[in-house]
């Protein structure tokens, strides 16, 4: 790659990440990041064919500017292009914002071309089965889920009446709504496991596969730090009843899920789940497929900086 290659900028924006974000994080890039190339998502999904772009169109750092959706998306792209020398960026813009969490975002974007900032990120990576039967893949970079979080993310993009008129009323409020029917259904699930080939039978409420401490906004299973490079954790909630399941929902928005009876977490470096009746796979905030499902970690893939 060219030395004006490397200095190429592209910011890659989701203008409908987090929540009535107005355009302050676009008039920060203009003026912190002047020299930068600025393309905005149009739709879901976009962000990967933009990834792909920025590194066949030979840039040499991709900043992605919204939520975890935004960077899985931009991450996959580039990793499809085969951009793995290729930095990637990220601006924290979104409702959850997981990745960064734990890390010092820099203060002016400036900041995300000072190299000494890079670190080598492991990438999660996972197979499950499309809608239309065929196999699919994602890279990963924050997690993934597969049980009641998974069901709960199924049923809030589910495109029904209600769930339309109740986002545009008030997104937590349709999050909470998608929560409660969950729940009031909820039983736990028989799964097929296999945590680093070995298998078991287990009753599960979930399984969480992390590659950082934290889930749906700065949630925790009380794991304060990620897993070891070349590692992911794999964190299983017993199936416990409805009552154990709020319960338990209670401590971890609390913060206080550590010790928990019902929570197992392992350090492992491949994860497999299936069940009878399939169930919704949930990658870095989007409901990608069902299972079966398998999980893995590429060692210090991708150069990240935050
Ligand atoms: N122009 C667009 N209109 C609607 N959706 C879009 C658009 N561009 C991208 N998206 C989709 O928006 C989804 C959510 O984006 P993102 O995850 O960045 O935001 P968020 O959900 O607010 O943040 P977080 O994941 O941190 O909670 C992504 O899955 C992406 O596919």
């Amino acid at each position: 790659m060219a030395a004006d290659e490397q200095d190429r900028v592209v910011c890659v924006v989701n203008p409908s990440s987090g929540v009535r974000r107005g355009r302050t994080t676009e008039q920060r890039i203009a003026a912190e990041l002047p020299d930068a190339q600025c393309w905005v998502t149009r739709y879901p999904g976009h962000g990967i064919a933009l990834g792909r772009q920025a590194v066949e169109d030979g840039y040499g750092t991709v900043v992605a500017v919204g939520g975890d959706g935004t960077l899985s998306e931009v991450a996959n792209g580039m990793l499809a292009a085969g951009g793995e020398k290729v930095r990637l960026g990220y601006v924290p813009a979104g409702t959850c914002n997981d990745f960064a969490r734990g890390r010092r975002p820099v203060a002016h974007l400036g900041g995300l071309l000072d190299r000494t900032r890079d670190q080598q990120t492991d990438v999660g990576t996972v197979t499950f089965t499309r809608p239309d039967g065929t196999r699919g893949h994602r890279y990963f970079l924050v997690g993934g889920t597969v049980g009641l979080i998974s069901v709960i993310g199924q049923r809030f993009t589910e495109k029904t009446p209600v769930n339309r008129v109740l986002k545009r009323l008030h997104l937590p409020l349709a999050e909470t709504a998608s929560s409660l029917r969950t729940l009031a259904r909820w039983r736990p699930v028989a799964v097929r496991l296999e945590l680093d080939g070995e298998p078991s039978h287990r009753i599960i409420t979930n399984l969480a596969v992390l590659k950082v401490p934290y889930f749906a906004g700065g949630l925790t299973f009380g794991r304060p730090r990620p897993a070891r490079a070349g590692h992911l954790d794999a964190v299983r909630v017993a199936g416990v009843g409805r009552v154990g399941v709020v319960g338990l929902m209670w401590r971890v928005f609390r913060g206080a899920a550590a010790g928990h009876p019902a929570i197992h977490l392992q350090e492992v470096r491949t994860v497999r789940v299936d069940a009878d009746r399939p169930l919704p796979v949930e990658v870095d905030g989007e409901i990608v497929g069902s299972t079966p499902a398998e999980f893995s970690v590429h060692p210090s893939c991708l150069t990240t900086v935050v």
